[in-house]
């Protein structure tokens, strides 16, 4: 991890975009869980293929009544704030702790602006933590409480990460069932059992966005013209979080009411998601299009900032063990005319592969069956 002086911070040049914000995302599909757990059969057989066509679609979508507290989301929700308000040493130490267990170059802990190691840059802090068998975030965890040097508001952040990642996870799992269902495959928990497993690769991303500094400058000064400017969107919007694909099998997405995420399209045009705090947002991760033979689309996301208000959000991202074998699920290979689209490899082998590329790439290529080493 690398720890930058604050000097060292401001100096870091962003990559600004000089694009219009693209148009509202009209079509969210959206997925209520209550209705395929009280619904009955048909309720939900016809929950699951909502599911499945929008994983076929957008390969995202908006997920209703799952049942996760609305009072843990605030709490996280301003824990979280409180964490990234701390003086830019405090966040750093916490990483230098939380990020001791983990090996040499582990991608955990607080960073800032630097997203991964290979030279991706963005507006943003963030911290990323593994996520244990037992729903907590190891990352974060510190051997002998009593003796941690955390800051006493990152230990309560732990505590409700750890809370909130047992109930998203379960979510995520219902919804990686209801994939299966639609799908018709005969395994129910193909896909979810990966999550489980006891080693399963899952971890936790909290996104920090500040408002863009020009904006809060100006909005210091001329408060009418910066705040026409954010609602405006012209003029440069800073990259928050770079294009990519999330490659773990699910992705599960909470932020706070400031919006900023974009999908692109299936014709490679960008659009932004309105944002709510109230639902979860599931993407398609680029695991679940080898598994499901391409057929489920890993959506290709970002993050632009615009805002007078800072963004906050908080994702799970469901991956497999790093010893299991990935691979185009037989029958949807047959479903598809016998065409096997990507070769066998294990998570390990994918990541190693992630971690040596830019955001942006389209990893999955490598593996394609068609791709040349
Ligand atoms: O912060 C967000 O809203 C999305 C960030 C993201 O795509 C990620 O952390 O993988
Ligand atoms: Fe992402």
């Amino acid at each position: 991890m690398v720890v930058l002086a604050k000097g060292e911070l401001e100096q870091i040049a962003l990559p600004a975009a000089v694009q219009k914000a693209p148009p509202p995302l009209a079509d969210v599909p959206e997925v209520d869980l209550a209705a395929a757990a009280g619904g009955g059969v048909r309720g939900r057989e016809a929950v699951a293929r909502a599911v499945v066509a929008a994983c076929e679609g957008h390969g995202f979508f908006k997920v209703t009544g799952e049942g996760v507290p609305t009072e843990l989301l605030a709490r996280v929700e301003d824990a979280a704030e409180a964490f990234f308000a701390l003086p830019q040493l405090e966040k750093e130490a916490a990483t230098t702790v939380a990020a001791a267990p983990a090996a040499p170059g582990s991608p955990f802990g607080y960073a800032s602006k630097r997203i991964g190691s290979n030279g991706d840059l963005g507006w943003v802090e963030y911290l990323l933590l593994g996520v244990t068998a037992a729903g907590t975030t190891a990352a974060l965890s510190v051997p002998g409480d009593e003796a941690s040097s955390l800051p006493p508001v990152s230990c309560s952040l732990r505590d409700l990460l750890d809370e909130y990642v047992v109930s998203v996870r379960a979510m995520a799992c219902e919804v990686l069932g209801l994939m299966a269902e639609g799908l018709g495959l005969e395994e129910k928990d193909v896909f979810a059992r990966l999550v489980l497993d006891k080693e399963s690769d899952s971890m936790l991303r909290v996104n920090h966005y500040p408002p863009r500094p020009e904006l809060k400058q100006s909005a210091a000064s001329a408060p009418a013209a910066a705040a026409a400017a954010a609602a405006g969107g012209h003029g440069s919007r800073l990259t928050g979080f770079g294009e990519h694909t999330d490659p773990q099998i699910i992705s599960v997405l909470r932020s706070n009411d400031t919006s900023g995420l974009e999908i692109s399209l299936r014709d490679g045009s960008w659009a932004a998601v309105p944002p709510d705090r109230n639902s979860f947002f599931v993407n398609v991760g680029d695991a679940l299009q080898v598994l499901t033979n391409g057929r489920f689309r890993s959506v290709r996301h970002r993050v632009m900032v615009s805002s007078l208000r800072p963004r906050v959000s908080v994702i799970f991202f469901g991956g497999p063990p790093p010893q299991e074998r990935l691979a185009p699920l037989p029958s949807l290979v047959a479903e598809d005319g016998g065409r096997r689209r990507y070769r066998d490899f294990t998570w390990r082998e994918y990541k190693s592969w992630a971690y040596r590329t830019k955001l942006a790439e389209n990893r999955l290529c490598h593996f394609e069956t068609a791709a040349r080493d």
